[in-house]
């Protein structure tokens, strides 16, 4: 670690990083991207990305499925899940577009393990670069098996070292208000589910969508890793993910509704997509395949939904992970953060909601054109 002095020091007590313990450089993007190039898989990325945009857009009549583990914690576990899931995908692409949750970031309550990138040896060590080069591998190993990824940005720096092999990109219910957050939306290439606030109120994620929309400039890092001034377009391809909050769960037919009333009448895309975990299963993963049984009736009704969220993994529920222990008492392919659907009945969930899309097409509720 190198220790740094505060700019501009003089005698006496320093008037800057009086609480900074030290900085270590960082390996810059460029490098990343040199290890590990994307080229391999960027023709795919492409194409999910496009696919997505075509549902969302309503398009393309499938739902978007958004599923797999709170956060990866075992690269190898999650790899394991994501050739079932894989294959899955292939099996129900007449009807749903699965995209994996590869969510290497968790925005925390309080204080806890904040995943992959920050601590990939959750032990404490915070071996950040170790973390941005394990999550760049994942993420191509996931889309080499054809599968395609999502991940939610919490860190404004992270996107430029792995957005360019992330299909659906999130804002989470904790930094939907956050200024540097929709700055950052602006500026990726992929569409962005923004989600209401932790409160439950919609108008943070709507006001979300309309200030990525716009045109930004920001502090940010180029491709060599030098403080960057950003200037962006603006991120048109956004919506809405309704996910529950301190009021109770926002996946009912009403909720969707409104949430899409409210949308529509910003200008924004009407179709949005539930989360059935987080608030909406009040974070009982048991509670998951209820929610997403709703949500089928309503995608079979030809309601407004254009995706569905889940939280799964190998094996079902959730574990403590104590970072002084560290990761070897675990029991692998179980969630450390959320609680999340097993295997099976991921499967069934899957099955469920492919079968509301195929009614859905039989009573014309759909209304899209294939
Ligand atoms: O999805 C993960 C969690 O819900 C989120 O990161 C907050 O977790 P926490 O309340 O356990 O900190
Ligand atoms: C943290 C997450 O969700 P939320 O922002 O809804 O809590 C998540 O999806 O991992």
């Amino acid at each position: 670690m190198t220790t740094t002095t505060a700019p501009g020091a003089t005698a006496g007590p320093p008037t800057a990083d009086v609480r900074v313990v030290g900085t270590e450089p960082l390996p810059s993007p460029a490098t990343l991207f040199e290890e590990a190039p994307g080229d391999p898989v960027a023709d795919s990325v492409r194409r999910s990305r496009d696919a997505v945009r075509a549902v969302l857009d309503g398009v393309d009549d499938r739902l978007l499925v958004v599923v797999g583990p709170c956060s990866i914690h075992d690269p190898d576990a999650g790899l394991e899940y994501a050739g079932r899931l894989a294959a899955e995908a292939r099996r129900l692409e007449p009807d749903l577009l699965v995209v994996m949750r590869t969510y290497f970031e968790k925005p925390r309550t309080t204080v806890g393990w904040k995943g992959l990138v920050n601590d990939p040896h959750l032990d404490g060590s915070h071996d950040i670069g170790t973390g941005l080069r394990t999550a760049r591998r994942f993420l191509l190993d996931v889309n080499a098996l054809g599968l395609a990824c999502a991940t939610e940005f919490l860190e404004p720096i992270t996107p430029q070292y792995l957005a360019d092999l992330v299909t659906w990109g999130a804002i989470g219910a904790r930094t939907a208000e956050s200024q540097i957050h929709r700055q950052l939306v602006s500026g990726l290439s992929m569409p962005v589910g923004i989600k209401n606030g932790t409160d439950g109120g919609l108008q943070v994620a709507v006001d979300g969508c309309r200030a990525a929309a716009a045109a930004q400039t920001f502090l940010g890092i180029d491709a060599e890793g030098r403080a960057a001034l950003v200037r962006t377009t603006g991120n048109t391809d956004t919506h809405l993910v309704l996910r529950g909050g301190a009021s109770g769960p926002n996946h009912s037919r009403e909720h969707v509704q409104a949430a899409s009333d409210g949308m529509a009448a910003a200008g924004l895309n009407p179709r949005v997509l539930v989360d059935a975990s987080h608030a909406n299963s009040g974070k009982d993963h048991r509670r998951q395949p209820g929610v997403a049984a709703d949500v089928a009736e309503q995608v079979a009704a030809g309601g407004p939904v254009a995706g569905v969220m889940l939280e799964s993994f190998l094996v079902e529920g959730r574990q403590p992970l104590d970072v002084a222990v560290g990761p070897s008492a675990l029991v692998r392919g179980q969630s450390v953060t959320d609680a999340c659907l097993g295997w099976e009945q991921t499967v069934e969930v899957l099955d469920a909601l492919a079968a509301a899309v195929g009614r859905a097409r039989r009573t014309d509720g759909r209304g899209w054109s294939a």
